[in-house]
């Protein structure tokens, strides 16, 4: 008799932590198993107090826990791995069973949920192998004790528990706990819907919202037959075992993300959506994850021998080169889907553009916003025009004028300025709009252009290229289904379709008006068309819009995800602080908040570190480095590990950049790569940058410095405004606020943030 063999994903995390030489022993055990389940050096024998659970020996220490689900079409017998732990953590009282939202299968040990939760409920736990007779009972032989407090959810019943999808052997517990630290130790282990849940309850999530927002994301909509393990291991995310996941394991959980989504994340993922489709959420929810498994699903289905027909975009050129490492990942098994995917930056995308409809002899060059205000400031200057300062004539034309494509004077005057700040009367409005047309074809005789008007010409390309399909459509759709071959010579339209069939789009917060004009008509409404991931709170450049009024229309399609994957609660708690009572927007004309995110993981707590002066800060920067680097020299196992790239230094201001690279590599002998535009630069163990370059990147350590009062927010820079233009002073500092929130949850497990002098305001105190 011969067996498949499945691994839960509990079980594959907990197989991820183990030694080498354990590891190396699972898969000799998985091969025998395999071969006949029933062999006698398997010692495979159900749980006294589970039947349906199994303990076989992986060696004199482990044992490999498993459930029976059923018999594969070829007779051989199917076995779900549940959990591989040293003997001395195996109790009577562990639970397989079917989720009845979920109808998947879900495993529960209530040995890890914490001994004052189960004193609590009464419950004692029997060691599977007692080490003697002694010692052949329980953890938590006290007496039930009294409740000290209230308990948490005392609000709530077993049956409103059990209805919500939490896993019956926790629901008891659940409704005993009375303090958070027992509900963490009680959800630390449990079922995604349980941890989902419960933590929802806890918060105070009203329970219509617990079952909309987190029960009826997940449940399906067939029967659940919670006897039948099979469907039900058809509907679990496991991972058979093989060749594959050996070396997945043998890698380490870094590579978790690509096999394991979490149900909320595998429902975005595998949706139909009749249209425009959004999903926010809070740093390290796995949205990028989640773009990226969704290009992964449309690629699946697409046919082959098609050019690229799904697009994946961001909004900077580095963090392109991390979808494409990160895809290129994903896809390994299948690489030739990696040929459907067109992998390029907002920018980039609206060059190509701009190269195809370029006219012969007239090139253009494109100039960044600070080359440009220069270039507005020469011309005031040389005008002698003293009305208006240069900030907020670039302002008014970036956000007005090119953001809502205005094309003439007239439609000036009747153009919406909301958020501007300072109202404009029509002759001021009249004298803002011959400025800005002079400085426009001031660049224009200087063959220059900014990156503003590039993305609006673009748009215009495609915004017309759109209409010409549509042109054609329609005509076609008129003469029947006659050919248009004839019409179609010689006027270069026979090829004319819409450039892809699906548009991914990460880090959407950041996009201007005209990218997303230009986005929308690259691809034909209809279902799956475009998959946008971003989250407000992170936005740090100026391009607020309403999709909305750009024709995207997300309203009744948008998610959100909640759970960090990155960030220990003792960061989370901290970073919150700094974007606290502040009011995001939803890429639309809603709000979008940031209630329910959270973390399951710990770490040490952040460090706030003052110092009086710079170079005080700099010293103790190089202490700091240096202990990290030690304790990053070596894996979790002892073995000795490469510990480059997994530090960094966010700068809060750019000068500081070289001065902490010069410090630390010729004072304190640490090799810094510079973040860059394209990532870093070189090789060197620490990487450094303004807290700009850090938008989607993740260190497992990380210090920000120069968090001093004036460097953050930039005094210097704004503080004309808090009188001038108020609404601009608003933006300025919720930008710098963005821009800390996006610095301090990059860290992984251990940050320290210092300054010199006066700490940031935006600090938590
Ligand atoms: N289902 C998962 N299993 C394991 N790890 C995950 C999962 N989802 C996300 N992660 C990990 O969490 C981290 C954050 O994910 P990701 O970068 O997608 O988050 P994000 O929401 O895009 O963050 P940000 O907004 O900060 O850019 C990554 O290390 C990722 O591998």
């Amino acid at each position: 008799m011969t067996a498949r063999l499945s691994l839960y994903p509990k079980a594959e995390q907990e197989l991820y932590k183990l030694d080498r030489s354990v590891k190396a022993t699972f898969y000799d055990f998985s091969d025998r198993f395999r071969q006949n389940p029933r062999h006698v050096s398997l010692k495979l024998r159900p749980l006294k107090g589970n039947p349906k659970i199994h303990s076989a020996w992986l060696d004199d220490s482990y044992r490999v826990l498993l459930t029976r689900t059923g018999t594969e079409p070829n007779g051989d017998e199917s076995w779900l791995v549940i959990a591989v732990r040293h003997r001395r953590a195996v109790y009577e009282q562990l639970s397989v069973a079917v989720n009845r939202v979920t109808g998947e299968i879900e495993f529960v040990d209530l040995s890890t949920v914490g001994e004052s939760a189960l004193r609590r409920a009464g419950i004692n736990l029997t060691p599977a192998e007692p080490e003697d007779v002694s010692a052949g009972t329980t953890q938590a032989t006290q007496p039930q004790q009294p409740a000290a407090t209230e308990a948490l959810l005392a609000g709530y019943t077993a049956e409103q528990l059990s209805e919500l999808g939490v896993a019956e052997p926790l629901i008891a517990l659940a409704l005993a706990v009375t303090t958070s630290e027992e509900l963490d130790q009680l959800v630390k282990n449990a079922p995604l819907l349980s941890q989902d849940v419960l933590y929802g309850l806890a918060a105070q999530m009203p329970i219509e919202d617990v079952r909309a927002e987190i029960t009826a994301r997940v449940a399906i909509e067939e029967p659940v037959d919670t006897d039948d393990f099979t469907t039900a291991l058809a509907r679990t995310a496991v991972t058979s075992v093989d060749e594959h996941v050996a070396a997945a394991i043998e890698q380490g959980d870094f590579r978790a993300w690509k096999y394991f989504l979490h149900p909320t994340q595998a429902r975005l993922v595998n949706r139909d959506y009749s249209g425009e489709a959004r999903v926010s959420g809070g740093p390290g929810t796995g949205k990028t994850i989640v773009a990226l498994h969704r290009v992964h699903h449309l690629a699946k289905q697409l046919p082959p021998g098609q050019n690229k027909p799904i697009l994946l975009t961001t909004f900077t050129k580095n963090l392109t080169t991390d979808l494409r490492n990160r895809l290129a990942s994903l896809l390994e098994a299948q690489p030739e889907l990696m040929d459907r995917v067109d992998i390029v930056h907002i920018d980039q995308l609206a060059s190509r553009v701009l190269g195809e409809n370029a006219q012969p002899g007239r090139t253009r060059n494109r100039i960044d916003d600070k080359v440009a205000l220069a270039e507005l400031r020469t011309m005031l200057f040389e005008l002698d025009e003293r009305a208006w300062e240069p900030e907020f004539l670039m302002e008014e034309w970036e956000q007005v004028i090119l953001g809502q494509s205005i094309p003439t004077r007239s439609a000036y005057f009747q153009a919406r300025r909301a958020g501007r700040g300072r109202p404009l009367t029509r002759p001021e409005r009249n004298a803002v709009w011959k400025l800005i047309e002079q400085f426009t074809t001031r660049l224009d005789k200087a063959g220059m252009e900014t990156w503003g008007q590039a993305s609006e010409r673009a748009a215009r390309y495609e915004i017309e290229r759109a209409a010409r399909i549509t042109a054609r459509q329609s005509y076609k759709d008129e003469l029947g289904a006659q050919d248009l071959r004839h019409r179609d010579d010689g006027s270069g339209m026979r090829y004319l379709n819409h450039r892809y069939r699906h548009i991914v789009i990460d880090e959407a917060q950041d996009l201007r008006p005209a990218h997303w004009k230009m986005l929308r008509a690259m691809v034909a409404s209809g279902p799956n068309d475009m998959f946008i991931t971003g989250d407000t709170h992170q936005r740090i450049y100026d391009n607020q819009v309403a999709l909305s009024a750009l024709g995207i229309k997300i309203r009744g399609r948008s998610s959100r995800l909640t759970l960090s994957y990155r960030t220990t609660k003792e960061i989370l708690a901290e970073a919150l602080k700094v974007v606290d009572n502040q009011n995001f927007d939803d890429l639309d004309d809603g709000t979008d908040t940031l209630n329910g995110y959270r973390s399951v993981l710990h770490g040490p707590a952040p460090q706030f570190v003052h110092y009086d002066t710079w170079q005080d800060e700099l010293e103790g920067l190089a202490t700091t480095m240096r202990a990290w680097h030690e304790e990053l020299a070596t894996d979790p196992t002892g073995a000795p590990r490469d510990p480059r790239g997994l530090v960094a230094i966010a700068v809060a201001e750019r000068d500081k950049v070289n001065e902490v690279m010069y410090y630390l590599t010729t004072k304190a002998h640490i090799t810094c790569a510079e973040l860059t535009k394209d990532g870093p630069r070189g090789d060197g163990m620490v990487h450094v940058g303004t807290m700009h370059r850090f938008k989607g990147l993740e260190y497992q350590k990380l210090a920000i410095v120069a968090a001093s009062d004036g460097i953050l927010p930039r005094t210097a820079a704004v503080e004309a405004y808090r009188t001038q233009d108020p609404a601009r002073y608003e933006r300025e500092l919720r930008k710098a606020r963005a821009l800390l929130f996006v610095a301090t949850t990059r860290a992984r497990d251990a940050l320290t943030i210092s300054w010199h002098g006066k700490p940031s305001p935006f600090l938590p105190s």
